[in-house]
């Protein structure tokens, strides 16, 4: 066996990290990170279905030099592997959110930076290249408008609008525990006004495609959806003028029984044009989910949890180490498929029930 690193103690899957943050965390945050809506069933269903896509591998095809890198709107990415928003990271961990920016500038890989968080958009910007702000279109159209134009300012490489939320997911971990409201001294920087007063983030259940094209006009930064599920609204986002979408559930977090992400990737990618942005996001915890991924048709990953459980468990580190184990297993898997690069990955090495027809070869 080759000599490798594993001392005891030494996190060597994302599963360990997992573990790990559950000892540090309070357990109302660990519920609040952890949780999902209704029955959770969603969230399970995530990582269900990428466990149940079974790979091909191809042999002999000299896969001595590989290169993981790839781009992302225009982005240099080491990996197609980025940092879906998460609300909240000083809850996380008191470095809060400009050490996970740190930990993705370290990784070489893009950041989208929660509109919920605990840390102002502009100071995360410093700390990395190029992220990507998320937002909750606000009915206070002004005040998105002052969002965008803040975003633009300090550098922001890409909108993500979150569509899926016309309501609240209801997560019945958190009102079992009473957790309502961000312990003191934390709250949503970036919802403090000019005037110092702090809004609650509005979950808008009036927002129609009216509103996707009015930013269309607003703002000249990419934009993209984030929690499209259904092929028919890949296509009116595409019809939008959008520039990539989010195949998302939120991690299980809104609608409880919705489709796992793996299981609406295929769709989604049949009817956006070639090379079109697509991430997919929702139970993402190894490399071979990555490889899973690609060969269904999407240009990177993102992952949600696995970066608080990171930075929870060690800080900036931890996020750093979340994606480095994300990185060295992809590259195995890579390796192990035949591929030599994420372009290579297609669904030639899906297991046949899982590719298209291919007349006959499958
Ligand atoms: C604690 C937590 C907070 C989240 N906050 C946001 C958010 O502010 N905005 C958003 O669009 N998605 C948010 N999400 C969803 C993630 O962006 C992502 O879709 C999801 O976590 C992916 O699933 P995974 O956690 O299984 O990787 C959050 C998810 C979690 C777990
Ligand atoms: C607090 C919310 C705005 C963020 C969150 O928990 C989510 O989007 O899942």
């Amino acid at each position: 066996m080759p000599a490798t690193d594993v001392l005891p103690g030494k996190r060597l899957s994302l599963a360990d990290v997992e573990r790990e943050a559950a000892t540090v965390l309070d357990p109302v945050h660990a519920d609040f990170f952890a949780g999902a809506a209704g029955d959770e069933s969603t969230a399970r269903a995530n990582l269900a279905a990428f466990e149940r896509i079974r790979l091909r591998p191809r042999v002999l095809r000299d896969v001595s030099a590989r290169s993981l890198a790839t781009s992302l709107l225009g982005r240099p990415n080491s990996m197609p592997v980025l940092l879906s928003p998460t609300a909240f990271h000083r809850l996380a961990h008191p470095a809060g959110e400009p050490a996970t920016a740190r930990a993705a500038e370290a990784a070489g890989v893009t950041m989208v930076v929660s509109m919920a968080a605990t840390t102002r958009l502009e100071e995360v910007a410093a700390h990395t290249t190029r992220p990507w702000l998320q937002l909750y279109l606000q009915p206070d159209q002004d005040f998105t408008r002052h969002l965008v134009r803040r975003a633009g300012r300090a550098g922001y490489g890409a909108l993500v609008v979150t569509v899926d939320s016309p309501v609240f997911g209801r997560r019945e971990r958190d009102h079992r525990n009473g957790f309502h409201d961000l312990p003191g001294g934390l709250r949503c920087e970036n919802l403090v006004d000019d005037a110092g007063v702090l809004r609650d983030i509005v979950m808008d259940a009036g927002l129609t495609w009216d509103a996707v094209a009015r930013l269309r006009e607003t703002t000249d930064l990419p934009i993209l959806l984030k929690g499209v599920l259904h092929p028919d609204d890949a296509r009116l986002a595409v019809e939008h003028g959008v520039d990539g979408l989010f195949v998302s559930n939120h991690g299980g977090r809104q609608l409880d029984g919705a489709i796992a992400t793996a299981d609406a990737l295929p769709g989604v990618a049949a009817v956006v044009p070639q090379g079109f942005p697509l991430i997919v996001d929702g139970g993402v915890r190894r490399g071979i989910d990555v490889v899973r991924a690609l060969a269904l048709g999407a240009t990177a990953v993102g992952i949600g949890r696995p970066v608080l459980w990171g930075l929870a468990a060690a800080g900036q580190d931890g996020v750093r180490e979340v994606l480095e184990l994300l990185r060295t297993e992809l590259d195995e898997a890579m390796a192990l498929c035949g591929a030599r690069s994420p372009g290579e990955l297609g669904p030639d090495v899906l297991a046949p029930h899982l590719s298209a027809p291919t007349g006959g070869t499958a």
